[in-house]
């Protein structure tokens, strides 16, 4: 049943005397660029699925043929992960790993002849099964260093060595200073050899210094690491074989399902009808993939990209185009989730609204295909968590506060959008999704709350200037600056880096088992935190699409891998 609400009837409005904020957002750069898609014919495709299907037989073949020497098998499963077709090994590569790590604590290691004292192997073997969840001491590092506690000068000849132990570094967890030492060494080391340094290793620094691998998009890393990989003449002819054609198959795939969304998109036609609103529908779709880009979860990525295309509209409209009353019953309406009440919202609401319960439909009706369609109430619930946290952050732009950075945080982490995408993509992960795990998620736990603090303040951070000239609710950086009475806003950014490195050693914590949730399920945050990393880096990528952005498209929806082998 409805209830009518007490608040103003504001259908027959938009009154013409409201100024309202408007941001003037660029347009999409992609126009119809994704709309159309032709598959290959049926023959061809079915061809190289079989051609896929055969040599990951072989590689798995290689890959337990490597068990009796531990390095050569590392190195094998670094390929396999950063080729991005890990995943149709994980079993394999699971035992494996586990099998490793119970031979390192039973100090087996030495014994299978490897040299152990190796920066190269000690930092990759730590990687690696630190990346699985296993639990192994920072102290294999002390090795490495002299009597004055300091990083062996000798190491600076060693740069494989010395990019493996940066790249190790970025699965830090809390008080590990050898390792907080080890990345300002090898930053250091990296950036004065990266010049000296010829193909493929240069290219390997140069891409590690932009981004770190633990930090980036899955699909970004695998396109680079194939171009790294076919340079490099030890490559494994079935390894890069297979890595190519699955790039591409599963590329086509995704073409396939963005031409759906843009469909989706352009039947709404929201640039039309609420024009205020960014129009970034591909960028959106770019942010999911990175949550998860496998076949498997392609329902999944097409709901779940229809709905942060609407929290980036809702949220254009509670941060510039509605006013504080509109937004009022705008979350009451959304609280209540009856269509029966939309009668009550200004025409421009309604469309946004009539969209947001369709899409609800359809994640129930996808949920019921699975058997699970009372999850929706989840989804549900996570979105007017964040409505109500948009309207929170309205209200106080309204009254000109600039609260404490922790009032501030109390807002912006629900706001962030974060636990409503998490909650979200959780409710299309299957079997291992159950009750408890919505329950944790809107308990606040340390993972959530971390990947949410990245998420904030990455974004604060890199869209400050723009909002500020704009006019924006405060963001983290004014609630820094005037609560510790700070003047300068790099003062202000370095404060929120530091924050945000924090939160990433939180992130690499929860991954060390005992886990609070399975695997997959921490790895869609660690994924949603990557995506952060990734867009938000160097400014705001998602909303001013510059050409790291559209590079970033273009790599992982445009272009594919050149078939050489
Ligand atoms: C994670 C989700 C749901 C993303 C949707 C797109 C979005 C709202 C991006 C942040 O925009 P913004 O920089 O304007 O955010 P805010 O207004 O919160 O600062």
């Amino acid at each position: 049943m409805s209830i009518p609400f007490s608040g103003a009837d504001l259908s027959q409005n938009i009154k013409s005397n409201v100024v309202r904020r408007t941001a003037n957002f660029p347009p999409s750069v992609w126009g119809d660029r994704f709309i159309n898609y032709t598959s290959d014919d049926e023959e061809t495709h079915a061809r190289r699925v079989r051609e896929v299907e055969e040599l990951i037989k072989e590689v798995r073949r290689e890959l337990l043929a490597s068990t009796c020497q531990p390095s050569q098998q590392l190195n094998l499963i670094d390929a396999l992960q950063r080729l991005g077709v890990a995943y149709h090994l994980d079993r394999e590569i699971k035992e494996a790993l586990e099998h490793m790590h119970a031979g390192y604590h039973d100090n087996k290691a030495d014994s299978s002849g490897d040299d152990d004292h190796d920066l190269y192997n000690v930092a990759l073997r730590f990687r690696l099964l630190r990346q699985q969840g296993l639990r192994v001491s920072c102290d294999v590092f002390k090795q490495f260093k002299d009597e004055k506690d300091n990083f062996k000068e000798s190491l600076s000849t060693n740069i494989p060595g010395i990019l493996a132990l940066y790249e190790a570094t970025h699965l830090r967890a809390h008080g590990e200073d050898i390792l907080d030492e080890a990345l300002a060494f090898t930053t250091s080391q990296l950036k004065s050899a990266a010049s000296h340094l010829s193909n493929p290793l240069a290219a390997k620094v140069n891409h590690a210094l932009k981004q770190p691998l633990h930090k980036g998009i899955p699909r970004l890393e695998a396109r680079h690491f194939i171009s790294v990989y076919q340079d490099d003449t030890s490559h494994k002819k079935a390894f890069l074989k297979l890595a190519i054609l699955d790039f591409n198959l599963v590329q086509s795939l995704h073409k396939q399902e963005l031409s759906e969304i843009t469909r989706w998109w352009k039947d709404l036609d929201f640039a039309t009808k609420l024009p205020f609103a960014r129009d970034r529908v591909v960028e959106c779709f770019l942010w999911i993939v990175a949550v998860y880009f496998e076949p498997r979860h392609s329902p999944e990525r097409k709901i779940v990209t229809k709905i942060i295309a609407m929290a980036s509209t809702i949220d254009d409209i509670y941060d510039a185009y509605g006013t504080l009353e509109e937004l009022e019953i705008f979350t009451e309406t959304i609280e209540r989730w009856e269509i029966s009440t939309i009668d009550q919202l200004p025409q421009y609401m309604k469309i946004c609204y009539r969209a947001l319960l369709d899409i609800f439909d359809e994640i129930e009706q996808e949920l019921a295909k699975q058997g699970r369609p009372y999850l929706v109430i989840y989804a549900k619930k996570a979105m007017k968590i964040l409505v109500r946290a948009y309207f929170n952050e309205a209200k106080s732009f309204n009254m000109k506060q600039i609260p404490t950075m922790e009032e501030y945080m109390e807002v912006a982490i629900p706001s962030s959008g974060y636990p409503m995408l998490i909650a979200v993509s959780f409710v299309f992960m299957g079997e291992i999704v159950t009750k408890e795990a919505f329950e944790w998620i809107f308990s606040s736990p340390k993972l959530i709350t971390a990947s949410a603090i990245i998420a904030r303040l990455m974004d604060d951070s890199g869209s400050h200037k723009f909002e500020q000239e704009r006019g924006h609710a405060a963001s983290a950086v004014e609630c820094y600056m005037n609560q510790y009475g700070v003047s300068e806003t790099q003062l202000a950014y370095e404060e929120l880096n530091r924050q945000v490195s924090n939160a990433w050693k939180d992130i690499n914590e929860e991954f060390t088992r005992p886990n609070a949730m399975p695997m997959p399920l921490l790895t869609c945050v660690l994924n949603l935190s990557r995506a952060i990393d990734v867009i938000y880096k160097n400014g705001d990528g998602y909303t001013h699409v510059g050409k790291e952005m559209r590079d970033n498209v273009a790599t992982v929806l445009i272009h594919p891998v050149p078939i050489i082998v």
